[in-house]
């Protein structure tokens, strides 16, 4: 139901806009894209692609932030660059863009800007009513997580396995913070070694980033070749038992599994993985997405209307 004309006649400049604030912000902040593109995969996977992940706490209990479930809390970020994008675009064309819509046009941009590629975003979403926190607790993927739990969550999505690959490359770009993989480094699964599946010269670098006592808050770059830029690399790192998660590893360590012969495809032609990941994007923002009259135009991201 969603399309690429949607704003057409309403906001014909919603996706320059965005642009412009992503920019903007790009300047102070090389990680905010893709900051931004990891709230889209955290709303989608959460009640659908319809802005839930951004309303806060209100003071009467009806919204149980998704922001303070376990995946989120302490490390989803860019919910004020996101404002400054809604406020931008109420500017130009005042109770027309959604935030779940904002969302989609901040992945594409983020991506883009990277050396990514860049694809017309469908649009017409709407922005939910109610957030849940639980469902955030559940559906999305943790970093510990076997290769056959994920793909059950990405399954349940309607996600297949080279969406999983595709979208997993996203880890080509951002950070993440040592207590999120420092199971790996020390003790792996109580054996008083280290994941046997990491390099051992990317291990010994991974130690003195996050050394054993140290805080888990430290962030390091998901890929350690070309931190910032959005290309193969990721799928060449974990061909070289350099990715960073145990999550990514697996996409290639895990014996007989269908997502190797995928990481070496997309690892030899980069064309081939932006193109499944143009299409992975595309099936990811079509997660049971409101719209007609169901929800709302939020005025504010963070709160429901009316309240
Ligand atoms: C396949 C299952 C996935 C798992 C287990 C996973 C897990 C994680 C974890 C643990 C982090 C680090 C968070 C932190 O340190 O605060 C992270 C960061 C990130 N994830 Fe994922 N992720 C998955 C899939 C995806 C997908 C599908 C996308 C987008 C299409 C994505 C985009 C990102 C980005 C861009 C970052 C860096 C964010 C930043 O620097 O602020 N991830 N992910
Ligand atoms: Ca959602
Ligand atoms: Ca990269």
């Amino acid at each position: 139901q969603l399309n690429a004309t949607f704003y057409s006649t309403t906001c014909p400049n919603v996706s320059n806009i965005v642009t412009t604030v992503l920019q903007q912000a790009l300047q102070s902040d090389p990680r905010i894209g893709a900051s931004l593109i990891r709230l889209h995969f955290h709303d989608c996977f959460v009640q659908g692609c319809d802005g839930s992940i951004l309303l806060d706490n209100n003071n009467n209990g009806t919204i149980q932030s998704e922001k303070d479930a376990a995946p989120n809390t302490n490390s989803t970020r860019g919910f004020d660059v996101v404002d400054n994008i809604k406020t931008a675009v109420e500017n130009a064309c005042p109770g027309v863009v959604s935030c779940a819509d904002i969302l989609a046009l901040a992945a594409e941009s983020s991506v883009s800007l990277a050396g990514g590629p860049s694809w017309s975003v469908l649009l017409g979403r709407r922005d939910s009513t109610t957030a849940n926190q639980a469902g955030a607790n559940t559906s999305i993927p943790a970093p510990f997580e076997s290769l056959s739990n994920i793909t059950a969550k990405f399954s349940a999505v309607g996600l297949n396995v080279t969406d999983l690959v595709a979208l997993s490359g996203a880890h080509t770009f951002g950070r993440a913070q040592c207590r999120l993989f420092s199971n790996r480094l020390y003790n792996f699964s109580g054996t008083g070694q280290p994941d046997p599946t990491l390099n051992t010269t990317y291990l010994a670098n991974l130690r003195q980033i996050c050394p054993q006592n140290g805080s888990g808050f430290v962030v390091t770059n998901l890929d350690p070749t070309t931190p910032n830029a959005f290309d193969s690399n990721y799928f060449s790192n974990l061909q070289n038992n350099q990715g960073l998660l145990q999550s990514d590893q697996e996409l290639f360590s895990t014996s007989g599994a269908p997502t190797i012969s995928i990481v070496n495809l997309f690892s030899s032609n980069q064309s081939a993985f932006f193109q499944s990941f143009v299409q992975s994007m595309i099936n990811m923002g079509n997660i049971s997405p409101l719209v007609g009259s169901n929800g709302e135009i939020r005025a504010n991201c963070r709160r429901v209307n009316g309240s």
